[in-house]
């Protein structure tokens, strides 16, 4: 087999045993994240009794909650190194109680009064793993886990997926293995009557982004593009919260005033989040917390998208050097370093409704989003 089909084999096998694993945290089933420092990990948000049962029959006394450190900061109510990326604390047996437990990891929830819990080691490199796994299965990210020897044992019997914590670590630069066109086809829409909808798909991930060709881009020397995050709320529904609805009609009808251009719709729901996590974040921000905090609070980053996607749906369509339509100065820089020639930006700005206003602020005072 060429080195790089190799490769390539490779990379699609890891990346089905992440999407397995990240499968089985979200059903409540434990996992086995291999490394230096095993763990065996059970997401907090979908824990039921027989997998809580199981990682307890397995572990005894000595079960951890694995948070992001925003969160253990919160629950220990005290400051945590920002450089950290996973703190454990212990977890008493009164604590052991699934609806108690799942309240104490959500900041959405009532919280209930906690005691006696202290943080305790676990290895820097696997908790962050756990936590990254429970992002990649779009749970909030607190796991209880259980510490095992090197090599696991004491595991015979109860059919677990084994992950390598590295490549779950490793899990955004071959996400896109494997990206292909699947289908095009001709959808006229009211603004761009002379448009395709084109999809694509990864080997591995569920994900289907697609991309919008309005007229012929390849006939311009650097045709517009617009890279847009899917916002259900906006996109859909006409949320008054984002600016998402207007941004993504706009740009169709500004591609088709200028004769052609390209709409990348990629599947990073929510900044990469998705809709459940985008919808607590908005619990969050109605507290006062703003669209960044919020994020953080949850325990994830304030944007979680990567570009590389983007940049690899211009590629396959043949389009290496655009004007981008957008505010947001990571957005130029994200395409540039996966290769695309960015001749230009276009701005793409609509004025605040009343109700996205602290939200627009917000992208341009923390965000650094250009306001012209
Ligand atoms: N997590 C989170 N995501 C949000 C929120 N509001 C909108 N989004 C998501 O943000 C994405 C749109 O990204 P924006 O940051 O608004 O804009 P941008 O696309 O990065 O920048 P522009 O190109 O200038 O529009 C969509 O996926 C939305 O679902 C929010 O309050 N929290
Ligand atoms: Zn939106």
């Amino acid at each position: 087999m060429p080195a790089e089909q190799a490769r390539l084999e490779q990379a699609r096998l890891r990346l089905r045993q992440i999407h397995r694993a990240a499968s089985d945290l979200r059903r409540g089933v434990p996992v086995v994240l291999d490394g230096p420092a095993p763990l065996l990990l059970l997401a907090a948000e979908t824990a039921g009794a027989e997998g809580l049962a199981e990682l307890e029959a397995i572990a005894g006394e000595e079960l951890v909650l694995i948070l992001a450190t925003a969160r253990a900061a919160a629950i220990l109510r005290k400051p945590m190194p920002a450089q950290a990326e996973a703190v454990a604390v212990s977890l008493p047996p009164f604590l052991r109680n699934i609806p108690t437990f799942q309240s104490l990891v959500d900041p959405t929830a009532k919280q209930p009064a906690v005691r006696d819990l202290v943080e305790v080691s676990v290895d820097a490199q696997a908790g962050a793993a756990a936590l990254a796994l429970a992002k990649i299965a779009r749970l909030l990210p607190a796991v209880l886990a259980v510490p095992l020897p090197q090599p696991p044992d004491g595991l015979a019997g109860h059919d677990l997926l084994h992950v390598p914590a590295v490549e779950v670590l490793t899990y955004n630069t071959h996400e896109i293995a494997g990206l292909r066109q699947i289908v095009a086809a001709q959808v006229p829409l009211t603004d761009a009557p002379d448009s395709q909808v084109v999809a694509f798909r990864t080997d591995a991930t569920a994900a289907e982004h697609l991309a919008i060709v309005i007229g012929n881009p390849l006939a311009h020397p650097a045709p517009l593009v617009r890279v847009h995050s899917e916002c259900f709320t906006g996109d859909l529904l006409g949320s008054m919260r984002c600016d998402c609805g207007e941004q993504l009609r706009g740009a169709i009808r500004r591609m088709a005033e200028d004769g052609a251009g390209v709409l990348l719709y990629l599947a990073q729901e929510g900044r990469g989040i998705g809709l459940i996590n985008k919808l607590r974040a908005y619990q969050l921000q109605d507290r006062g917390l703003d669209t960044m905090d919020a994020n953080r609070v949850l325990g994830w980053g304030a944007d979680e998208r990567n570009f590389l996607v983007g940049a690899a749906v211009l590629q396959i369509l043949g389009i290496k050097r655009v004007r981008l339509l957008t505010n947001n100065p990571d957005k130029l820089d994200g395409m540039a370093a996966c290769g695309i020639e960015v001749a230009g930006r276009v701005p793409h700005l609509f004025a605040p409704n009343g109700v996205n206003d602290e939200y627009l602020a917000t992208k341009a005072s923390r965000f650094g989003h250009m306001l012209d």
